[in-house]
């Protein structure tokens, strides 16, 4: 038995979110700002002396073994990089399941980062977003962090300048989403690939306004510009959630959005006290509808070395 290395594995949310259009391989293309959060998933690994991964912690909803993404993770590094020692996985799932929130797809990216570190891999932050893209379109924005734009599938990044701090408070549902069905259902035009390729340009409506607005580097800008296409469709499925907006918009956030496919609701603020009031004033209301209500306040990329990895002696 080795030392264990440990990282968190931030959220994520989603400031603007476009659909283009349904592509022929299955995905939609997408047009989205990504932003990283401090509600934290932890990952920690250390070597076995045999030849087999174990997975402990997780959840109920988070699955076991051979389905859970790190456990993907580990497979899939092993067979491109070659045979590697065997592995203790300990996963802490403090990030709601199926909630917009990107929590596999961050619990990938820490133990791809782990496994740089454990195998002396030597890869890049680039190599590590390409390999991973296979195990999901959200996965290479949690290697990166912080603000970027997503296009494609959502695995073509671009980073931004950190966008103006703020807080959220997120409201999620005792239920989770299915992302291929909230897809399936915008029932989104066929995507032409070449008519985009030619000019390039952004063209998402939500995204060319968050753009702008993260340009100027104001915080109204950017509230004004938040929009997600796909509230709609899980709004519709479920109700409620305009019914949280209300609660936040009520208690004075500067506006309330659904966070990816949802149903995560997130109310935005400025400073953290007001998050914590507001938090406060609605958590009876909304614990007692079976939710689970969070404080977190945006992350700069270079935040990350603060909670990259740790190594300490195992006992
Ligand atoms: C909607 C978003 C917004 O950030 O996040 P979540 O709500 O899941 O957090 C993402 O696009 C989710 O990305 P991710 O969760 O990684 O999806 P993947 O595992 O790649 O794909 C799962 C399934 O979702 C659908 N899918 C996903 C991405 C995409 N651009 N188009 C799609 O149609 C496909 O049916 C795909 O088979
Ligand atoms: N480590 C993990 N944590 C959470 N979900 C996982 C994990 N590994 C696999 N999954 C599966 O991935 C699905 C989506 O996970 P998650 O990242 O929480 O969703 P979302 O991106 O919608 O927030 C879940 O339904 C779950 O079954």
């Amino acid at each position: 038995m080795g030392s264990i290395l440990q990282k968190l594995a931030p959220a994520k949310i989603n400031l603007s979110l476009d659909v283009l259009g349904r592509r022929s391989d299955g995905y939609h293309q997408v047009e989205m700002i990504m932003q990283t959060i401090d509600l934290f998933d932890k990952v920690s690994v250390r070597r076995r002396d045999d030849d087999s991964f174990c997975l402990y912690g997780g959840n109920d909803e988070a699955p076991p073994e051979a389905s859970n993404l790190v456990y993907k993770t580990a497979l899939l590094v092993k067979q491109i990089k070659g045979q590697q020692s065997g592995l203790d996985i300990f996963l802490d799932k403090k990030i709601p399941v199926a909630a917009g929130l990107a929590g596999g797809s961050s619990d990938a990216a820490a133990m791809m980062k782990l496994l740089n570190k454990l195998w002396n891999l030597n890869c890049s932050a680039q190599e590590m977003e390409l390999l991973l893209a296979k195990l999901g379109s959200d996965i290479p924005f949690l290697v990166q962090g912080g603000t970027a734009l997503a296009t494609g599938r959502g695995e073509i990044l671009q980073a931004l300048p950190a966008a103006p701090a703020f807080w959220v408070i997120l409201i999620k549902p005792s239920f989770g989403v299915s992302t291929p069905k909230v897809y399936q259902a915008l029932q989104a035009p066929l995507w032409v690939e070449q008519s985009h390729t030619a000019s390039g340009a952004i063209r998402g409506a939500h995204t060319v306004a968050m753009l702008k607005a993260l340009e100027q580097g104001s915080y109204s800008a950017m509230i004004a510009a938040l929009g997600n296409e796909l509230e709609k469709v899980t709004i519709e499925w479920h109700p409620q959630l305009e019914e949280y907006k209300q609660y936040l918009l009520d208690q004075g956030c500067d506006q309330a959005l659904m966070s990816g496919s949802g149903p995560t609701i997130m109310g935005f603020v400025q400073q953290e006290k007001k998050a914590r009031e507001i938090a406060s004033s609605i958590a009876e209301k909304v614990t007692s509808q079976g939710c689970n209500i969070f404080v977190a306040r945006s992350l700069v990329k270079e935040e990350e070395k603060n909670w990259n990895v740790d190594s300490y002696p195992s006992s």
